[in-house]
């Protein structure tokens, strides 16, 4: 039982890293896939399932969540854990992002932001202080600093105002964090697509001696290459013994690249998002069940999957799920694409175990490109 916040670097393989990260509710195998649970669901699933697809830790919303059901109620509830049926660990994204991508009404100063909620217009106000208070009533374990994201492209200026503005918050959810062992806080970096801001942000987090880092500021519709340019550049800034969390990333292939390049964590809306579109993730590549081609396929997404979802489960059957919009259809695609992206992440841990990291891409790449059998 751990009664502290670690991380354990295991092995390396040129760039890529096989860690742990461990705290009281459990231990994350790094490079770690996080399911996004925004509301306190993993949409479509039965946690117990989202356990056995190999996940570690989930992620919650701050934006979410204290909108509704309210920070508060989720407290008096016992905690996300408690409330979710969730017990191993939860990482929390601080509103900061969906504020900015959601809400109407927002006025933004150094103090914090103010907004009126997309559900029902009610007013709102986000600080750093009070970002970190509802992350604590959520009783989550790893809580993100509230930061500006700032959407790209972008004129210099301003992402540097937004990037400064926010260190000033990180310092001040450092503060009101303050001393939990068995929790984290990590800052996150941010400077757009402008490598003298990203070198700048990270060496700034890293004087704050935080528990993780997250680089912030991507998956934002910059290019492939514009997000890894950036990793290059912020990644050997940060400390090599702490987490580093690439946010709302990413495709399989935006995953082996960024491995490639140092990150240990992940989070994307992906997997779950497209098992609601009818769109399968496998080992050669995405499947759309909506095509009318697999209308007659009697042939499983994965014969050789673990998953039940991959391997028990006419494409034909599928299609028809699909297209009668069938409750069963989202929740059969959603439990194949998580397990596909969990099946990924330990194939990455175990080729970086084995110092066979870029052969393994290569292979899983390649078979990408096969296309659909
Ligand atoms: N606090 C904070 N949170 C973030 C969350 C993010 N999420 C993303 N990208 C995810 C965007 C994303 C949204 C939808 C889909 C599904 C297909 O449309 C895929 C990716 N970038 C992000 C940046 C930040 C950031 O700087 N700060």
């Amino acid at each position: 039982m751990n009664t502290n916040f670690s991380f354990r670097l295991i092995a390396t393989d040129g760039g890529a890293r096989r860690g742990e990260v461990a705290m009281p509710r459990g231990t994350v195998r790094t490079p770690a896939f996080m399911p996004v649970g925004t509301g306190g669901t993993v949409k479509a699933m039965y946690m117990d399932q989202v356990r056995g697809t190999g996940a570690d830790i989930i992620l919650g919303n701050t934006y979410h969540l204290m909108l509704r059901p309210g920070a508060e109620r989720v407290a008096r509830l016992g905690g996300l854990h408690e409330m979710a049926r969730w017990p191993w660990p939860i990482l929390t994204d601080s509103g900061g992002f969906q504020v900015m991508s959601l809400s109407k009404l927002r006025k933004l100063t150094d103090h914090g932001v103010t907004f009126r909620s997309h559900i029902d217009g009610a007013p709102y106000e986000m600080t750093p202080e009070r970002s970190i208070e509802i992350q604590g009533l959520l009783d989550s374990d790893i809580q993100m600093q509230l930061d500006e994201c700032t959407a790209l492209p972008a004129k210099p200026a301003e992402i540097e105002r937004a990037m400064e503005l926010s260190l000033r918050w990180a310092e001040r959810c450092k503060a009101a964090f303050g001393d939990q062992p068995g929790k984290a806080m990590f800052g996150i970096v941010q400077g757009g697509d402008n490598a003298g801001l990203r070198v700048r942000s990270a060496q700034a987090l890293k004087a704050m001696e935080l528990k993780g880092y997250a680089v912030g500021g991507l998956a934002v519709g910059e290019p492939q290459a514009v997000m890894l340019e950036m990793l290059e550049i912020t990644c050997p800034e940060l400390p090599a013994d702490r987490p580093r969390y690439l946010m709302g990333v990413g495709t399989p292939d935006d995953i082996l690249k960024s491995v490639a390049r140092g990150i240990d964590m992940f989070d994307c809306v992906m997997p779950t998002r497209a098992g609601r579109h009818g769109l399968a993730y496998t080992r050669r590549g995405k499947v759309n069940l909506r095509n009318a081609r697999h209308a007659d396929d009697h042939r499983p997404l994965d014969e050789e999957s673990y998953c039940p979802a991959a391997r028990d489960y006419s494409r034909a059957y599928l299609h028809h799920l699909v297209r009668s919009q069938e409750a069963l259809g989202a929740m059969l695609l959603t439990w194949n694409n998580l397990a596909y992206y969990q099946r990924l992440m330990q194939d990455i841990r175990d080729a970086i175990e084995a110092g066979r990291f870029a052969d393994r891409a290569a292979e899983i790449s390649e078979g990408w490109a096969r296309g659909d059998i």
